[in-house]
């Protein structure tokens, strides 16, 4: 069986997009496994399908799979790239403001140009129950057991589970063992993407992501929404925030709790493919 793809990036987070409004999704995790290898398949951090909305408030619904085989719930460069998709599609002009169903929830993505998109990402969630993490509390802080070591670090929801670490050398070699350690931490029960982060100044954020079932990232939207929320409420960062990734940088717009966080960048598509889905083993 052929499968035509798309492959697009926001910012070198990359993705294979399909097309599923007419068929819907059939691919089990092998299967995302093998069109996920870099090197025998096409490769992606994740793989996003475009399927009819369920809810009837929303446009369509879009499907996230990390590279792993496993699921998600909100991909923030993957969402600005649906957007784009959609446009070349011909179901979504320029400056409309649509709602999209995400595996978490509406989100509204806002097409501003035809590669530049504004998403509403809903509101941070930082009660514990809610990202999954264990504490007893929410607090901007948390303690947290690394290895042999205690570390201080935030816990965000935006759709998915992100862990938060502050990080005065952004070259700190301590971040390659604590990207994977924290990621499958046992009081992230969901595990977690990881985001190291440094602070330039009130309006300017270094980050780099380890993410949860795809690994070190050239980007992360909602790893960039996490890291400003975590900040935002500790009042160490402004309400507007440009988060330079290594890939390149997004703003992110949040004027506190009560209020949904925006996050703006570019969506790209980088080249169109059909792809042998292997038969399964007998
Ligand atoms: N790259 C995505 C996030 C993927 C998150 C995924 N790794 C998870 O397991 O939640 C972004 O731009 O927001």
């Amino acid at each position: 069986m052929q499968l035509r793809f798309s492959k697009m990036h926001g910012i070198g987070n990359d993705f294979v997009v399909l097309d599923c409004r007419r068929d819907g999704f059939a691919l089990d995790a092998t299967q995302i496994r093998a069109l996920g290898d870099r090197r025998t398949g096409v490769g992606f951090d994740q793989l996003l399908s475009v399927e009819p909305a369920r809810d009837p408030s929303c446009a369509f619904y879009y499907g996230i799979w990390n590279r792993d085989g496993s699921l998600s719930g909100q991909c923030g460069n993957g969402v600005r790239c649906v957007a784009a998709w959609l446009h070349r599609a011909g179901a979504l002009a320029l400056g409309d403001q649509v709602l999209l169903e995400s595996p978490s929830g509406p989100v509204t993505v806002c097409l501003l140009a035809t590669n530049e998109v504004a998403v509403d990402m809903g509101e941070p969630v930082f009660e514990p129950a809610r990202i999954p993490f264990v504490a007893e509390a929410a607090a901007d802080r948390y303690e947290i057991r690394a290895g042999d070591d205690m570390l201080q670090i935030g816990a965000v929801s935006m759709g998915n589970p992100h862990a938060v670490v502050v990080l005065n050398d952004p070259d700190d070699p301590a971040q390659m063992q604590l990207g994977p350690l924290l990621s499958t931490h046992e009081r992230f029960a969901q595990g977690a993407n990881t985001g190291f982060v440094q602070q330039l100044d009130r309006g300017h954020l270094r980050l780099r992501v380890y993410e949860r079932g795809a690994g070190w990232t050239r980007a992360c939207g909602t790893g960039a929404c996490a890291a400003m929320a975590v900040l935002h409420q500790r009042g160490e960062v402004d309400d507007r925030v440009q988060v330079e990734l290594p890939g390149g940088t997004l703003r992110i717009d949040w004027t506190g709790p009560g209020h949904p966080l925006w996050m703006t960048g570019p969506a790209a598509f980088a080249f169109e493919g059909e792809w042998t889905v292997p038969a399964p083993k007998a």
